[in-house]
């Protein structure tokens, strides 16, 4: 027997899945750990967790699902984007990554604007946003210098734990991009933005494909994991690039829907010289020489949790989220937005907080689990939206990450989007496109189509509900006042915070 290994380095957890040259996931195991936020809008995380948390999955597959290190041929990652890893001239970690979700950056994002304007998302093909890396590299240069000067590489967060199981450091190109310190249609890091703001060009690491091999595992971490050396390792990518291959998004037509800490509406771009001014963000795919665009919702599932933690602790997560269908489309005239720790698309603005809106002493607590189920979705049809405007028509929406685990959460995508709604038969999606990159990268399949071919199964479709969607149609324009009629008082609210 032959297996693949597809890492999912997440924001809230590891997910490691064993695959056959079939695409039968044969196996998983996750490791979930700690997101530190010390101040408001500031998030991170301790590389050693992941390497930690990556190695535990990995001897559980080996000694509680009994897959033999001698039948793991090839290993693959997804990682979360945008984390800032900084290691120093002996590749020790210098400081906590800086996660996506970490909105501590405006100055620098303004700075950035400022010297550079539409000169660089003319080279990096998106604006520069709190959450990606670049404008986390100035924070450090600017409030640790001492801890700067000592920096020899950065890193992605999926990056570094491909380092410590193969010796190996480099970067791919999906989740380069997202960096957005690269050159995207030219494949290369920006000689002239890495010289505009001083960030010494030797600190970026070599650049390469998602299916390229980059080395096989050490004998030290061969030990340490139980993995067997003769295992090769290929580059990854970037977890919505790695989750868009794992749920089939290889046509315009076809719209990716993932709810997971953050959420994401993501679209295969057959033709590169689209331009979304940086309204959307564009990639560099996992795919060789291909580009996707998305728009992102910081706080998706994210939301849910921060809910559920306060308000409904000890409850089991799926009755949980069941409890919503207590309530009806609408929740009773509940309507929430998830701004929780600002947002990214379609409002860029790391000061905007979230609201219920229309509480009313009749409502009960399913009626709120409702409201956060489709504030989200409101979101995510409001990215929808900005790819309509741009001329996109979906005909079905593949919907991934934990919350394509709820069906009633999948019924409210179909009814809000007006589209049709599949979840893959497993909701692993950014693990099975890891998985295929591996496969890829071993000669398995000739390309990652042919390898989707094979290993991407869909599962129950959703139909929208005409009366449902009506009324979300209803609902969703009065969503869409929220941020106008609440963004001032956000931030007065979040200075208030700051200064005390
Ligand atoms: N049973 C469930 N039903 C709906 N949503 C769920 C369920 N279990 C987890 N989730 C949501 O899925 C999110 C985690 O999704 P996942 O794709 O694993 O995230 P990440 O890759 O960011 O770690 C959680 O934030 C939670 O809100
Ligand atoms: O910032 C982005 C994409 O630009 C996020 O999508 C991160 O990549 C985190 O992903 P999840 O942990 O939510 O999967």
């Amino acid at each position: 027997m032959s297996y693949v290994l597809g890492v999912d380095l997440g924001t809230s957890a590891v997910k490691v899945s064993a695959i056959d040259k079939t695409g039968t996931i044969k196996a998983q195991q996750s490791y979930d750990y700690p997101l530190s936020q010390p101040k408001p809008g500031y998030s991170e995380q301790n590389p050693e967790d992941w390497v930690m948390g990556t190695t535990v999955a990995i001897v559980r597959l080996i000694l509680n699902d009994g897959i033999a290190a001698a039948d793991i041929d090839g290993i693959s990652y997804s990682g979360q984007m945008h984390g800032l890893v900084l290691l120093d001239a002996n590749n020790q970690v210098l400081r906590p990554a800086i996660l996506w979700n970490d909105t501590r950056t405006t100055k620098q994002c303004e700075e950035i604007s400022a010297k550079m304007g539409d000169d660089f998302i003319e080279i990096t093909k998106n604006k520069s946003l709190e959450g990606f890396t670049l404008p986390k590299l100035l924070w450090v240069k600017e409030n640790e210098p001492e801890t700067f000067a000592k920096a020899a590489t950065f890193l992605l967060p999926k990056d570094y734990v491909r380092y410590r199981m193969t010796g190996k450091l480099g970067m791919d190109y999906s989740d380069a991009s997202g960096t957005v310190l690269e050159d995207v249609m030219n494949h290369e890091w920006s000689t002239r933005i890495c010289k505009m703001f001083d960030i010494p060009e030797s600190i970026c690491p070599p650049l390469m494909d998602s299916i390229d091999y980059v080395g096989n595992i050490t004998p030290n971490y061969a030990e340490f994991s139980g993995l067997d050396t003769h295992t090769k390792v290929f580059a990854g990518g970037a977890d919505n690039a790695c989750g868009a291959v794992g749920a089939g998004i290889l046509h315009p037509n076809m719209v990716l829907s993932s709810i997971g800490t953050s959420g994401v509406v993501l679209k295969y771009e057959e033709d590169p010289s689209i331009d979304y001014k940086g309204t959307l963000q564009f990639e560099n795919h996992a795919i060789p020489n291909a580009y996707y665009s998305m728009g992102v919702t910081l706080a998706a599932g994210y939301s849910l949790n921060w809910f559920k933690k306060t308000f409904a602790k000890d409850t089991d997560f799926s009755a949980f989220v069941a409890s919503a269908n207590e309530s009806p489309v609408g929740a009773n005239g509940l309507l929430f937005t998830p701004y929780i720790v600002g947002e990214r698309a379609p409002y860029a603005n790391a000061d905007i907080r979230g609201s219920f809106v229309g509480i009313d002493g009749t409502q009960t607590r399913s009626d709120f689990v409702r409201s956060v189920l489709e504030g989200i979705v409101f979101s995510f049809r409001d990215i929808l939206d900005l790819f309509e405007q741009n001329g996109s028509q979906f005909d079905t929406v593949v919907s991934i990450g934990g919350g394509a685990k709820s069906p009633l959460w999948l019924q409210i995508q179909a009814d809000i989007f007006n589209v049709d709604v599949v979840s893959l038969i497993n909701e692993q999606g950014p693990g099975l496109g890891a998985a295929m990159l591996a496969a890829v990268g071993l000669g398995w399949f000739d390309t990652v189509q042919d390898c989707a071919a094979q290993f991407v199964h869909f599962g129950t479709v959703y139909h929208p509900i005409e009366k449902n969607v009506a009324k979300y149609k209803e609902l969703h324009k009065i969503y869409q006042t929220i941020y106008p009629s609440t963004k001032e008082l956000s931030s007065r609210l979040l200075a208030f915070r700051r200064k005390n």
